[in-house]
């Protein structure tokens, strides 16, 4: 609860810098809805005191004091609405839709995209600015609509303070609607997983690649069917919270009315003794109908602020999860690499799992060298790869970067000094080639004869000269149907220019470069990549990591490591490692005899 009155404080600053009118504004018009309250109650009974005891004039007078307060309410309650919209808007717009994008766009790592938890709060706060605004103005509206409540019960206490006892029956009433909430959310916590699941399990059967599998293997209806369990169970869930909590709303509310009706035949009783004039009971009846909706409105401002708690979590996760990056070192990379990559008893695991998914790895991959990752599927070579980017830090030893730790540089810095391609490469949609491929260095995204230079060293020349605008060609169709769209090993040729676009990367990563091309543009990419390779180690003592499943297309590399299970087993160049006898020449062997048949 701490975070989120740090929260309300400081939406509450923004509120005042950017829209200090608008933020008075509502101010004056919570404080001018008090009076009201009191105004029309006692209005009320003088006019009918008045009309009572023959005063005419006075009771047309009182009447008219009654008119203009319960018009001033009207006027206030609707500008108040006007208000808060366009100060929720100014500033859901203009400060925090911004920086929770500029927040989630500058993440150091990757968990917030690879993780089903992580993923689901960026999601939820994609969407959330204007709730997260909206959050402060009803806390600030629940301070004084229990204001507002202590105001009515003061003056039921100035007829009799028997009255004020109505205020236990909204108290219980208070407590019900919270027990109602705390039953919702619990239920919305419990099946968020079966929401996740079901949500996963319908991408898979829509999504293009997999929905062509499923509908091939005709198990579309098995995932359909799977999707449904688990889309009933999360709705059960709620449905089951959702009745429940409305029986406790009702149960509640009808204490008030008991309560309520009790006060008025209270009431009746002492006007018909003559311990209280009629005035007195239409002062009565009066507030405690304002009592009632001033309680509905306290009930409702209330949960709307605490129901805000949904996004207001999300967000503060978000910003101690970038403050927590930010605690990070702000050492320059080396201009050229003169020792290498140094990773001393390396380990890590995935948040959430048990298994580590790398342990213990120490080995040097020498400045100007090009290094080879090996190992069968889940062997954690690509989690080593991430690493060296810097998407996770590692859970145990360390990463150094000619002598410097890995998490000392700057990463801004360290990013705009490394290339990679991965194997789940990115499909520019709705970009030209030259942007496409341009996107790999920045400053240099409108440079043709760099991108030019990158096409060439991905062997891609002869992709770019086929598409109808070579280089201007307008990629991918998934936006509005109109571009041209790429076969799996063309995207591949573009990810891999892309990575080719920067001059002097310290560390270029080649995650499975040629998982979707063929044998013969296979052969190629990896002859040009070794060629980029030896350039750029000149250039920049550069370290390139090929990752590979196929030990043919790496026999090449200085260094090749054998990754088993998470662990390194075997390091060092192609002869060396297959006259050792070891995995290597056992899975090569494998290999060779398979692609010889
Ligand atoms: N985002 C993730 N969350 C949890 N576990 C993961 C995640 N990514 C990978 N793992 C696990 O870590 C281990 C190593 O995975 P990694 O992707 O590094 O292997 P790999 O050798 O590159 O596999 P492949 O050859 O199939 O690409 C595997 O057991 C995998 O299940």
């Amino acid at each position: 609860m701490s975070g989120t009155w740090r929260f309300w404080r400081e939406m509450l600053a923004v509120s005042w810098r950017r829209a200090p009118v608008l933020t008075v504004g509502m101010f004056l018009v919570e404080v001018g809805l008090l009076l009201p309250v009191v105004g029309w109650a006692l209005a009320l009974r003088y006019t009918i005191d008045a009309a009572a005891g023959g005063a005419t004039g006075t009771a047309v007078t009182a009447a008219v004091g009654a008119a203009t307060v319960c018009t001033l309410n009207a006027v206030l309650a609707g500008l108040g609405g006007y208000l808060r919209y366009y100060a929720v808007d100014t500033v859901a717009e203009q400060d925090v839709r911004p920086a929770i994008a500029r927040d989630i766009a500058t993440l150091e790592g990757v968990e917030h995209l690879e993780r089903g938890d992580f993923h689901d709060r960026v999601t939820v706060l994609l969407g959330a600015s204007w709730g997260l605004v909206a959050s402060l103005w009803s806390a600030v509206g629940s301070v004084f609509t229990t204001l507002r409540l202590l105001v009515s019960l003061s003056l039921l206490g100035a007829v009799s303070p028997w009255y004020t006892a109505l205020v236990l029956f909204a108290g219980v009433t208070l407590w019900c609607d919270r027990r109602a909430h705390t039953l919702v959310n619990r239920a919305e916590t419990e099946t968020a997983e079966s929401f996740r699941l079901q949500r996963q399990l319908f991408e898979l059967a829509t999504a293009p690649g997999p929905g062509k599998e499923l509908r091939v293997a005709d198990a579309a209806a098995e995932i359909a069917r799977r999707q449904r369990l688990a889309w009933d169970d999360a709705v059960d869930g709620r449905y089951r919270a959702r009745f429940w909590a409305t029986l406790w709303r009702v149960a509640g509310w009808s204490c008030f009315a008991l309560g309520f009706l009790a006060g008025l035949a209270a009431v009746v009783r002492q006007v018909s003794t003559g311990a209280a004039s009629a005035g007195d009971a239409v002062l009565v009846i009066t507030v405690a109908v304002a009592l009632q909706q001033g309680l509905q409105a306290t009930v409702e401002q209330t949960s709307q602020a605490l129901a805000s708690g949904r996004l207001i979590e999300p967000y503060l996760w978000l910003r101690g999860h970038v403050a927590a990056q930010r605690v990070t070192g702000d050492a320059a990379p080396p201009g050229v690499l003169t020792e290498g990559v140094v990773l001393e008893d390396v380990g890590y695991t995935y948040p959430g799992t048990e298994r580590p998914a790398l342990a213990g790895i120490s080995v040097r991959l020498p400045a100007g060298s090009v290094v080879a990752v090996v190992g069968e599927y889940g062997s954690g070579k690509t989690t080593l790869v991430k690493l060296l980017n810097r998407f996770y830090r590692p859970t145990t030893g360390s990463i150094r970067v000619d002598g410097v730790d890995l998490s000392a540089l700057d990463v801004g810095r360290w990013r705009a000094r490394t290339s990679a391609a991965y194997q789940d490469f990115g499909r520019y949609q709705q970009t030209s080639v030259a942007e496409s491929v341009g996107l790999g260095d920045l400053p240099r995204l409108a440079d043709r004869a760099a991108v030019w230079e990158a096409v060439r060293a991905a062997d891609a020349e002869a992709l770019v000269g086929g598409l109808p605008d070579g280089l201007d060609t307008r990629l991918g169709t998934e936006v509005d149907g109109t571009g041209t769209d790429l076969s799996e090993g063309q995207w591949q040729k573009v990810a891999l220019a892309r990575a080719a676009m920067r001059r002097d990367p310290l560390l270029l990563v080649l995650d499975e470069p040629t998982a979707s091309l063929d044998a013969p543009s296979e052969h190629a990419v990896f002859r040009r990549s070794m060629a980029t390779a030896r350039r750029l180690a000149r250039v920049a003592g550069t370290v390139t990591v090929v990752v590979s499943h196929r030990f043919s297309t790496v026999t090449e590399a200085d260094l090749i490591l054998v990754l088993d299970q998470g662990r390194l087993v075997e390091q060092g160049d192609h002869r060396a490692l297959l006259a050792r006898g070891g995995r290597y020449a056992e899975l090569y062997r494998v290999q060779a005899a398979a692609h010889s048949r």
